[in-house]
């Protein structure tokens, strides 16, 4: 079964159109973008053009190459005080001179779409979340969209980031699997790997994870990213050996990515619903 991430998307997407226009409420993200990285502007993009889609408002603050970590968090400040703005989201990475967990921190947690801030990752593994990061959080949809049974099923994360590795494994140990969390320096990772029914790669190594470190039946989730030598786009696994034994599998383009997205959509709703029941924060 291959996990078809891009439908997915758009079918949610299209719900959550309707469920603003139901909602009278009119929610709007904020984009905090610093430098021209061409990468970091197309994924800006992909937000603003999905906001559209839905009916979120969306305002973009744009800051050069060479912007200071008080100029970013004098921007986010402005964002945390204006009333209009239901979700703030800094896109990562942020240039070497800036101190990006400053910046995550100054995000006012109730405006925290990305689920970055130590507030959110709190609630997140303490079993009480509220906003979750994107990424983590469309797998759990396409997981449970396609009936995947997690509760008492192995769970081998692979890569421990802060927007992917870590609330993934938080994720799924909410929803009661035995986890494993894998890094650069896990032993015996191939070993560790076999032994998944539920692997969700994010290390950012094209083609990493091959056939024969997956067991038959795995559900297997890539959310890498990458490009291979001939500048083809594609993901931490290599999806031609690893089909044949997976019994679910995300492809690179087209599965965990725009879930990432469509997540963030929901995410600027669940924000603003929270601020309309109570304005004054
Ligand atoms: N589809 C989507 O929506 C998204 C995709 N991505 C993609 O996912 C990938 C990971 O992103 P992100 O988490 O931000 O990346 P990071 O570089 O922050 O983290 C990578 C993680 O992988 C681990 N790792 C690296 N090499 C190996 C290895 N050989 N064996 C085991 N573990 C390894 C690192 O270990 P250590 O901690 O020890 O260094 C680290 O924990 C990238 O390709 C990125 O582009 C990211 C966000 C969203
Ligand atoms: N504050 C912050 N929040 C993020 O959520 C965040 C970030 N910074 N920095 C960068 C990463 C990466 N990320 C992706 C989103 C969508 C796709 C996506 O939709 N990809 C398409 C392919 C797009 C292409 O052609 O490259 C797909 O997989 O089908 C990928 C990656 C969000 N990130």
């Amino acid at each position: 079964m291959i996990l078809n991430g891009k439908t997915l998307s758009e079918k949610r997407l299209n719900l959550l159109k309707e469920e603003i226009e139901e909602s009278g409420i009119h929610p709007s993200l904020a984009t905090v973008l610093v430098g021209e990285d061409p990468a970091s502007q197309m994924y800006v993009r992909m937000k603003h053009k999905a906001c559209e889609k839905v009916g979120i408002t969306s305002v973009r603050a744009e800051l050069p190459a060479e912007a200071t970590t008080a100029e970013v968090l004098a921007t986010v400040q402005k964002l945390n005080d204006d009333p209009d703005v239901s979700g703030i989201l800094v896109q990562l990475p942020l240039p070497p001179q800036v101190d990006t967990q400053a910046v995550i921190d100054a995000v006012s947690p109730e405006k925290d779409v990305d689920g970055f801030h130590p507030v959110s990752i709190g609630r997140l593994y303490s079993g009480h979340p509220e906003l979750v990061p994107c990424t983590p959080q469309g797998i759990m949809t396409m997981l449970a969209e396609y009936g995947i049974e997690i509760a008492g099923k192995n769970a081998v994360v692979v890569g421990r980031s802060v927007d992917v590795g870590r609330p993934m494994a938080a994720l799924l140990l909410n929803a009661d699997a035995t986890v494993t969390i894998c890094h650069s320096r896990t032993r015996d990772l191939t070993r560790i790997m076999q032994q998944a029914d539920i692997l969700v790669s994010g290390i950012g190594k094209a083609r990493f994870v091959t056939g024969e470190m997956v067991k038959e039946g795995a559900v297997v989730i890539d959310v890498g990213i990458n490009h291979d030598e001939n500048g083809k786009l594609c993901g931490d696994v290599d999806f031609d050996s690893v089909v044949g034994k997976a019994s679910a599998i995300t492809p690179v383009p087209g599965g965990v990515g725009p879930m990432t997205i469509a997540t963030l959509m929901e995410n600027t709703l669940k924000a603003a619903r929270a601020r309309s029941c109570n304005p004054a924060q």
